[in-house]
């Protein structure tokens, strides 16, 4: 498709859907404007955007399409800002946020001068914040969830998933309300989770210095998203606080359950609480993105001598597999070390798995 796409937000989710656009629709040029201007540069000179928008009032006039990929309170004053311009009046406005009714509520000025806006959520995402950590594949095969309203053509809907078809997302309509439920239990109540095993780590590590060092790999696997923006979490958590309230106290029972599972010493009834857990997350679909990592991690558990990356990297090179970064676990360094390796795609990351088994007798594992 050929038009003026304009990317306001040009984070790690504006980025990547910037990247996805130009894939597919070469033609068109992509505009990107953010309040960091060191992000607007760094997206241009990365070759993620065309053009640099200086204000979003100059580059919003002549879009063909608007997407907003900024933080969700950022998102609703933007929508209120670009409800008082003039607007091309076939223009399709959209969002990225983590939330959808605050954001959906925030329109109706829009809607009264018959703009059309679609509420947008790709269900994929990293940890990560930032253009740099943008790629085209982010959203490959997760769930693109859109919230029309039930005004808006369905022509609008179909020339807005054209305009996304390169982030090779799977498109699902549901209403906003539904979409911040849905999402309130497997992705914000999550990170409420994760952030106060930390906090509680933190604090009980005041008394026992050994245990940030003892925290491996069960530790990082369910407390990496803690890692996340917490800002952007803070706002998420504030627009969604309803439902988590509701789901917080269902945690508190199902806490008390397993607290008085351990009271009893109920061993039968505490192998059925994990199993029953297991049967469940070994049946979550493993080739949609909800359900695998975000990005491809191999972990190598590697002895502790001169030269030992550069002869994994090696075996990597010379089977022509491309990594995306690479690291040292530092927690595990009295035992062995252990090697994180980064790959774009999870094909990639087995041709690794099986290349560096070949060539070595290094441990592999993919930490999930
Ligand atoms: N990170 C994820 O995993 C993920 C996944 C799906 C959706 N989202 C949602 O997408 C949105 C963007 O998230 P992200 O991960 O790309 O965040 P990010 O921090 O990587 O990027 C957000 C960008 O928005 C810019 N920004 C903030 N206020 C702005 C404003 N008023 N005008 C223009 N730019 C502004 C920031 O400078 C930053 O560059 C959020 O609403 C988030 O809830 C995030
Ligand atoms: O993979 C991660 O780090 C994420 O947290 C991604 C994640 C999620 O909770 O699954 C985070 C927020 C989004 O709105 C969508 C996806």
């Amino acid at each position: 498709m050929n038009g003026r796409v304009i990317v306001i937000g040009l984070g790690l989710i504006g980025g990547s859907l910037a990247l996805c656009i130009k894939k597919e629709h070469n033609e068109a040029t992509i505009v990107g404007f953010d309040i960091n201007k060191e992000q607007s540069r760094l997206a241009k000179m990365l070759g993620v955007i065309d053009e640099i928008a200086e204000t979003i009032e100059d580059s919003a006039i002549d879009a063909n399409l608007i997407i907003i990929a900024a933080p969700v309170n950022e998102t609703k004053e933007i929508l209120q800002m670009l409800a008082k311009l003039p607007l091309h009046p076939d223009v399709i406005i959209t969002d990225t946020g983590s939330t959808k009714r605050k954001i959906v509520e925030s329109t109706a000025s829009l809607k009264d001068r018959g703009i059309t806006f679609i509420g947008g959520h790709p269900m994929a995402g990293s940890h990560k914040s930032g253009v740099s950590a943008a790629k085209e594949i982010l959203f490959e095969n997760a769930f693109y969830l859109l919230t029309p309203d039930n005004q808006i053509e369905e022509a609008k809907v179909e020339r807005l998933k054209c305009w996304l078809l390169g982030t090779k997302a799977k498109f699902l309509t549901i209403t906003p309300e539904n979409h911040d439920y849905l999402t309130g239990i497997v992705s914000h109540f999550p990170h409420i989770i994760a952030a106060s095993i930390v906090r509680q780590t933190e604090k009980l590590s005041a008394s026992e210095s050994l245990i940030p060092r003892l925290a491996a790999g069960g530790f990082r696997d369910i407390t990496r998203i803690a890692s996340s923006s917490p800002e952007m979490w803070k706002d998420i958590l504030l627009h969604n606080r309803e439902i988590l309230i509701g789901l917080l106290n269902q945690w508190q029972e199902e806490m008390n359950g397993v607290k008085g599972l351990l009271e009893n010493e109920d061993s039968p009834a505490i192998l059925n609480y994990f199993n029953q857990a297991k049967q469940f997350r070994d049946g979550l679909p493993m080739k949609e993105k909800g359900a695998i990592p975000a990005f491809y991690d191999l972990y190598v558990d590697i002895p502790d001598y001169p030269g030992v990356i550069s002869e994994i990297t090696g075996y990597l090179a010379k089977e022509d597999i491309s990594i995306t970064n690479i690291r040292i676990l530092e927690t595990r360094e009295d035992i062995n070390g252990v090697l994180v390796i980064s790959f774009q795609t999870e094909e990639d990351r087995y041709k690794a798995e099986r290349c560096i088994e070949t060539y070595s007798n290094f441990q592999t594992s993919i930490g999930s």
